[in-house]
């Protein structure tokens, strides 16, 4: 039950990701997702039929008022046919409006349920999947790649059925006017067709270049926007513009040989289109002088030859778009295929009766994609009402520790236990319950502070929201603030002071009141006072709860029950403050380096 899944395949980049990207047949994509909206799809479908079969018809009626009506000056026939023929176009134009309603909307649910599905299995991925897509990437491909199948397909209902129809209908209506002309008709379509082959054929690479490039560019977009303050603190905004610029060249680019591939052989199917119009107007007008055709009938054939080559030009749209919406199916295909290397297990633990023992057993970990390991053989226990402290030089892997209890990544050898229940066997929800991981660069959601402290404990009151602020030092400056708890903050807590963040954030956790705490780092952005009263009313406020916490200052640590020394990726010393000064020169180090000697005793 404990045993962990393969490691996914690093991520060497996003070109690497997307060149390893599958290709993946968009039409089961597209059968599969339009199965819930079979009811639109179907009156899409008739109301087509019924306006392809009404545009068939037309011609033959305009025809025939031209030929007995208008040729011979009959007035009432005219009136009478054109009556008919007026309400047989307004059927016509009704059904095609109706068509393309009912299309749409099949296509907009498939578009909707398909951004949701990929939602959900975003939201299911742990921290090594995210790294190996890449958040700009997965919101391409939610919200650009769908939009490319919606489009498709909505154009696509639109003519799978009206196209056949047509081509075969108007061939024969054609044929029962003109057997020679219609054989001018059918020597273009294969022409046409070959200029469709060579742009499909050409599309596909292409598109999957500038889904890449689109890519690229919200990389740059999302690292400019939440990077900005660090480009003006630079002056790096010319760096910026010119890695901006790249990307945007790039796709403008890849767009550009798209577009000149289409205009190429669109032009070329176009011309071969209007060859054939005029080849029609020569050889009729041959036959009306001659006396073997009615003027009527040569209408109605150039009107047959008109939807019948516009309905595969109208086809060929279709098929340029359908190489870039096959990219795109392959990429969202993707997402929704990759299993999470962190799941929950069929039969996971969902309660626990113990008050949050944690014990961390020859804990080994590595990156995916990384040489070596970042962890090896680390142990580490953490009782109710006591602290553990975690120190160690940066890069020694103490966030990474904190970031295997609540499965964030899974240990590649070892066990984390809590009460006695390896994490890897608990429910996802009881993982949540009972720890609460303040991480090292805190982030709040866009909404007010009371949404934010509610974020783990929905039925929170605000007196708890209040008691948590108290305690996390925060209480003053939310109570300064214009709305006190209904204040709104930006998205990532961008109004607030780095300080205030990570207080927000410590009093968000206290609010889901877990069994074991663990602090990252936490209290960093604080000054020295403002920690100390902080860690005073945390022994008190989760006394009975176990804590650990990873800092650089040895003061914010010093009275902890147990201090660990990391050092590169192993502990080499535990014990107490004391004991570990006096045994332990790693610890020492860090301490004279911080402490006058005076303090540190
Ligand atoms: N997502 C990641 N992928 C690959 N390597 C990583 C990743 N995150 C961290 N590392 C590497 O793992 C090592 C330990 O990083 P970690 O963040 O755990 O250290 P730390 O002790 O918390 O450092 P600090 O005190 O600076 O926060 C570092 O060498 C780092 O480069």
């Amino acid at each position: 039950m404990t045993g962990n899944p393969p490691a996914p395949p690093a991520r060497k980049g996003d070109d690497a990701a997307e060149e390893a990207a599958p290709e993946a047949s968009i039409l089961r994509l597209i059968v599969e997702y339009l199965r819930p909206h079979r009811r639109p799809l179907l009156l899409a479908i008739a109301f087509q039929i019924v306006q392809t079969l009404a545009s068939l018809y037309v011609p033959t009626l305009n025809a025939d008022l031209i030929n007995n009506g208008v040729a011979s000056g009959d007035t009432s026939y005219v009136l009478r046919h054109g009556g008919f023929m007026l309400a047989v176009t307004v059927v016509q134009l009704t059904a095609a409006a109706l068509g393309v309603y009912f299309g749409a909307r099949a296509a907009m649910g498939l578009g909707r349920d398909l951004r949701a599905d990929l939602f959900s299995q975003v939201q299911r991925f742990s921290a090594a999947e995210m790294e190996r897509f890449g958040a700009p990437s997965l919101i391409t491909r939610s919200t650009n790649d769908v939009t490319q199948i919606v489009t498709m397909l909505t154009m696509a209902l639109m003519l799978f059925l009206t196209a056949p129809i047509i081509a075969i209908g108007g061939l024969a209506m054609a044929l029962t006017l003109d057997v020679p002309m219609t054989g001018v008709l059918l020597a273009s379509i294969p022409v046409i067709s070959v200029a469709i082959y060579f742009i499909v054929v050409s599309m596909v690479p292409a598109s999957r270049v500038m889904q890449r490039c689109i890519d690229g560019i919200n990389k740059v977009m999302r690292e400019h926007i939440t990077g900005i303050r660090v480009i003006r603190a630079f002056v790096r905004d010319d760096h910026e513009q010119h890695r901006f610029a790249e990307a945007n060249a790039e796709l403008t680019d890849a767009s550009l040989r798209v577009g000149r591939v289409q205009a190429f052989f669109g032009a070329t199917a176009m011309v071969f289109g209007n060859l054939t119009s005029i080849a029609v107007v020569w050889i009729g007008a041959g036959r009306i002088a001659d006396g073997t055709m009615q003027i009527g009938d040569l209408i109605a054939f150039l009107t047959y030859a008109v939807l019948i080559l516009g309905s595969v030009m109208m086809s060929m749209g279709v098929f340029m778009m359908a190489p870039r919406a096959k990219v795109a199916a392959g990429r969202i295909r993707e997402v929704l295929d990759t299993e999470p290397t962190i799941a929950d297990p069929a039969d996971a633990v969902r309660d626990l009766p113990g008050p949050g023992n944690l014990d961390l057993e020859g804990v080994t970990f590595r990156y995916a994609g990384a040489e070596e390991a970042v962890l090896r053989g680390v142990d580490l226990v953490a009782r109710p009402g006591q602290t553990t402290a975690v120190i160690g030089s940066t890069g020694a892997g103490k966030t990474t520790l904190l970031n295997l209890v609540p499965r964030l990544f899974d240990v590649d050898a070892g066990t984390i236990r809590v009460d006695g229940v390896d994490v890897r066997d608990m429910d996802r929800a009881l993982i949540a319950r009972t720890i609460g991981l303040v991480p090292q660069r805190a982030y709040l959601f866009s909404g007010t502070i009371a949404s934010n402290l509610r974020y783990g404990n929905p039925d929170a009151d605000d007196d708890a929201l209040w008691r948590a602020l108290t305690t996390a030092q925060a209480a003053d400056f939310v109570r300064a603030m214009p709305d006190g708890l209904d204040t709104v903050i930006g998205q990532g807590g961008s109004t607030v002071s780095g300080g205030q963040r990570q207080r927000l954030a410590i009093a968000r956790t206290l609010v889901a009141n877990p069994r074991v705490y663990l602090f990252d780092d936490s209290f960093s952005a604080l000054d020295t006072a403002t920690d100390a009263a902080l860690r005073a009313a945390l022994a008190v406020d989760i006394a009975d709860a176990a804590q650990v916490i990873v800092a650089q200052r040895v003061s914010t640590i010093r009275d902890a029950d147990r201090i660990v020394v990391l050092e590169a990726g192993r502990v080499v010393g535990t014990g107490t403050h004391e004991e570990l000064l006096e045994s332990n020169p790693v610890y020492a180090e860090i301490v004279n380096s911080q402490l006058t000697l005076q303090e540190a005793l």
